[in-house]
């Protein structure tokens, strides 16, 4: 048996998901490093895309990306069998798209109806543009920390809705001249201090496990992971607010606290310009810390995918980064143009499963041994 101690995806059933009209994974007998492999536009990135539909109910890409549901079709399906950690029985969770609307549902409950809390299945996602995630809007960071900390501390989700509400409120006054703005005030200060308690909580362990990773890779030394928290340092929230409120009236919008929040990763808290490769290497890293602090608390590992990680990285740091996702317990899905090369076949990263995906279709539709020399020569 293999060292998995995570939940597992056991068999996976899509239906018109993009390029990928049929396709039927079992991964009952082998399951811990699933690997697929196939030519640009073949449909890795749907098959992982496939997994986070069902663990998210939302897809990584954007709406550039098109319909997901095949042209021509009308319905998307895609349901995954998975097994919980210490359970002996199957969940089953199911995704639905048609038309606009989409369904999940989790052993036949409407997911909807679940604390998202008790969402089954968690999914770290290493994909495309790494860049746009370290470079781009902050927006992205700060859902990535969000996610991160909501799963140690479940009152963020309310807390972080109950913002969203009074933000809303603050800024309606705002536009309408601020004669009622000082009312949102205090909720508005209160809850961005209490979320900003949770965030900076969950960030110092998240810190020194990203630290002790980046050791090992000498462009990230000196680098370390910082954070804003929306506001300056050492001010006090309310006391900024009223000194820029003539500001916040002519934008119309709250332009301090914690819906402003970010992090980055730099030196002396300047961020850090990264190479794509970096980038990606990066990103992985974030990850993994957050899964180990995810772990010191308890929680079971996440699933992983991996969209193309090593495509851009020197052999000696793609060795090194097989190296610590190796040491991961969890169910990798790696996606890769070819089998060949480095890192992803040594030790503990070896696979032990492949599928190889042309045009849509899955082959072989079975488990497949591997070794070393037959994976080099897939
Ligand atoms: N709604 C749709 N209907 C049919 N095909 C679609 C639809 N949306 C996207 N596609 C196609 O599905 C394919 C998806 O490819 P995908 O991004 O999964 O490829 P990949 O194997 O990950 O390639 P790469 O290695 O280049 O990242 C593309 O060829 C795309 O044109």
């Amino acid at each position: 048996m293999d060292g998995l101690t995570g939940p597992r995806l056991l068999t996976l059933r899509i239906r018109n998901l993009r390029n990928l009209r049929s396709v039927d994974l079992d991964l009952r007998e082998k399951s811990q490093r699933i690997l697929l492999t196939g030519d640009n536009g073949a449909g890795k990135t749907t098959l992982l895309e496939a997994v986070y539909l069902l663990a998210r109910g939302r897809s990584f890409r954007g709406r550039k990306a098109g319909s997901l549901t095949t042209d021509g079709e009308r319905r998307t399906l895609i349901e995954g069998r998975f097994r919980e950690v210490d359970s002996s029985s199957d969940s089953i969770l199911v995704f639905e798209r048609s038309g606009r609307g989409s369904l999940r549902r989790y052993n036949s409950v409407p997911l909807g109806s679940l604390p998202p809390s008790d969402s089954p299945l968690r999914v770290k996602l290493v994909g495309e543009n790494p860049q746009i995630l370290l470079e781009g809007e902050p927006t992205l960071r700060r859902g990535l920390l969000d996610w991160n900390v909501f799963h140690v501390e479940h009152q963020l989700g309310r807390l972080r809705a109950d913002l969203r509400r009074v933000l809303a409120q603050r800024n309606a006054a705002l536009r309408q001249g601020g004669a009622r703005v000082s009312t949102w005030d205090a909720a508005f200060v209160d809850l961005s201090g209490q979320i900003t308690g949770k965030r900076v909580a969950f960030l110092e362990r998240w810190r020194a496990q990203f630290r002790t990773l980046a050791d090992d890779f000498a462009f990230l030394d000196g680098c370390d992971l910082f954070f804003e928290r929306g506001w300056p340092e050492d001010s006090d929230l309310l006391d900024i607010l009223e000194r820029g409120r003539s500001a916040e009236i002519q934008r119309g919008q709250t332009l301090a606290g914690a819906h402003r929040a970010d992090i980055r990763i730099g030196r002396d808290g300047s961020p850090s310009r990264l190479s794509r490769g970096q980038a990606k290497v990066v990103v992985c890293l974030l990850q993994l810390a957050a899964e180990r602090v995810h772990r010191m608390t308890g929680l079971a590992p996440s699933l992983w995918l991996l969209d193309d990680v090593d495509a851009e990285l020197d052999k000696g740091t793609a060795d090194r980064l097989w190296r610590v996702l190796g040491e991961s317990v969890a169910q990798l899905f790696i996606a890769r143009l070819s089998a060949e090369s480095g890192g992803i076949a040594d030790g503990s990263t070896m696979p032990d499963a492949m599928f190889h995906v042309e045009h849509g279709v899955l082959t072989p539709p079975a488990i497949v041994d591997l070794t070393p020399t037959r994976l080099s020569s897939v």
